[in-house]
């Protein structure tokens, strides 16, 4: 009998289930019976034969055979986004008694658990033993898929440079396998680390190679890797000041994210039934009916075993194409989630909860080294009445527009954030209590020369400002904060838009 399509599939391997009395045999049937849900999108049955794999009465089997039960089972669970039940799996196995190949794709499965949940089955410098082993025994492509994960995990946290260390070393290597999908990947997430370590010249020449070949297959090439390309490029564009260019790209990108999510479930299941079909085509098990006789089973069931490991391979490449997807999906999450925590809304200076964290961390520095900080507040002056004149939108703008001014006469090194509704703090490095001082007369006189009007609007901007120093205040973040708001307070009731204490002129 040929197996042309799940129904024959299932068919046949219920019925040896049902039939067969050795418990090899069965396992190994269980093994496909799940392989073959999962790769139909049946979760829930391929999950319920997968548990019966946890049956007492197979403990005995050979690790060996036992193996390739337990990445079946790792396999669905990832599939399903369950990671730490995948983990959990895998980390029950010891690797060093399976076959290469099922070690080399459970090296694999914990890599893309690392890099899509941050979850390490085993620790990562385990794991980069794995990924030598793997390499000497010729398990290639595993190794360097795990390779690339790893890669794009230590992007993200971010350790840069462990990222290029790899990319670079492994590059040519990666480049001249002859698998393109890997390449790309491997050549996006090149590009995208030098980008992030401002290499501008070698991402440039980097994002050339990934172009040409992207150009030529262009067809064929997976959205979720085109994603990962246009994610670089548009980064790379950015950075290297080409806007109308990092805009096209952009454009794509948007683009691919939208048909990427649209389709991801349903491609997915399309992709897998396409791969099971390739497989099976290839199964010349034609010796099975439905009178197979245990010899006539065990053949074929052999044979059909070594199309799971191919499966195991064709379904990894499935897998990293997804997980590409969900990294970028996840670090945009991250990225989106980290950015709402550390800055303000609206004027996009420090959030409060922030601004603090910045500030106890400096004051520490600081008081290691003995080194001067200094500190401001100010707060705007009537502004209830620009809500209550001008509406509510009106405030908002100048809430902006006050923030972009002070933000404008600070150095790098300085921090600012928005600690109340119009109030803001400024934090200064190495800056005796005469230079904030001065700070704070510059950034008055900045909110003073705001000139609402020019956009229509009749008022004008100004703001008290209350300063202190970190060596006055003994290095206490609250003494800090409450010298300055006092000053702050004796500003607004000397007539506001003014700097306290008054000007340290014996300190000029
Ligand atoms: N538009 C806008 N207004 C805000 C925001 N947060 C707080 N406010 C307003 O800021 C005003 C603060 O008013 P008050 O604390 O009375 O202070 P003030 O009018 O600036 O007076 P002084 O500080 O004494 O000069 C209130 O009307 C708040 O509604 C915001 O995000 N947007």
């Amino acid at each position: 009998m040929l197996l042309t399509n799940y129904d024959d599939a299932e068919r046949f391997y219920l019925q040896v289930l049902s039939q067969s009395e050795d418990l090899e045999l069965k396992y190994k049937t269980l093994v496909s019976v799940v392989n073959l849900y999962q790769l139909k999108g049946d979760f829930y049955q391929a999950f319920s034969y997968g548990l019966q794999l946890n049956d007492v009465k197979y403990s005995e089997l050979p690790e060996a055979v036992k193996s390739s039960g337990l990445m079946a089972m790792a396999l669905a669970l990832m599939d399903s986004a369950l990671y730490d039940e995948a983990a959990a799996t895998l980390g029950k196995a010891d690797f060093s008694e399976y076959p290469d190949n099922v070690r080399c794709t459970a090296l694999y499965l914990q890599t893309q658990i690392a890099y899509r949940s941050h979850i390490w089955v085993r620790p990562e410098s385990q794991l980069q033993d794995e990924i030598r082993y793997c390499y000497n025994k010729q398990q290639m492509l595993y190794a360097l898929l795990s390779e690339s994960a790893l890669s794009i995990y230590w992007l993200s946290v971010p350790q840069t440079n462990k990222a290029l260390d790899v990319l670079r070393n492994k590059q040519s290597l990666a480049l001249s396998f002859g698998y393109t999908n890997l390449a790309m990947i491997w050549q996006a997430t090149f590009v995208n680390a030098l980008v992030q370590n401002d290499e501008l010249k070698l991402a440039s020449e980097q994002a050339e190679v990934l172009t040409q070949l992207f150009n030529k297959h262009k067809e064929t090439t997976p959205l979720e890797v085109a994603t990962l390309i246009y994610h670089a490029l548009v980064k790379l564009n950015k950075a290297a000041q080409q806007p109308a260019r990092a805009l096209d790209y952009a454009e794509d990108l948007f683009s691919a994210y939208q048909k990427t999510y649209d389709k991801q479930q349903s491609a997915a299941l399309a992709y897998h039934a396409a791969l099971m079909q390739a497989a099976q085509r290839k199964q010349e098990i034609d010796t099975l009916s439905q009178q197979a006789n245990q010899l006539q089973l065990e053949t074929a069931l052999a044979k059909a075993e070594s199309e799971n490991q191919r499966l195991y391979l064709l379904v990894g490449s499935v897998l990293v194409l997804l997980l590409a997807v969900l990294v970028v999906r996840s670090h945009r999450v991250r990225v989106k989630l980290k950015e709402r925590v550390t800055y303000d809304k609206l004027t996009r200076v420090y959030s409060r909860d922030h601004f603090e964290e910045v500030l106890e961390a400096a004051l520490q520095q600081a008081e290691k080294q003995q080194q001067e900080l200094g500190f401001i507040l100010f707060d705007l002056d009537h502004f209830k009445s620009v809500n209550d004149n001008h509406g509510h939108q009106t405030g908002d703008w100048a809430l902006q527009q006050a923030a972009n001014a002070a933000k404008e006469c600070l150095r790098k090194s300085d921090a600012i954030g928005r600690i109340g509704g119009e109030e803001f703090a400024i934090l200064l490095q190495e800056c005796n209590f005469a230079q904030s001082w001065a700070l704070a007369e510059t950034v008055r006189q900045a909110i003073e020369a705001l000139e609402p009007e020019q956009a229509g609007y009749a008022f004008k901007l100004t703001a008290s400002f209350g300063v202190s120093s970190a060596k006055n205040c003994q290095y206490h973040a609250r003494k800090l904060i409450s010298d300055a708001d006092e000053a702050l307070y004796l500003a607004k009731q000397a007539g506001r838009n003014q700097v306290m204490p008054e000007e340290p002129r014996e300190l000029w």
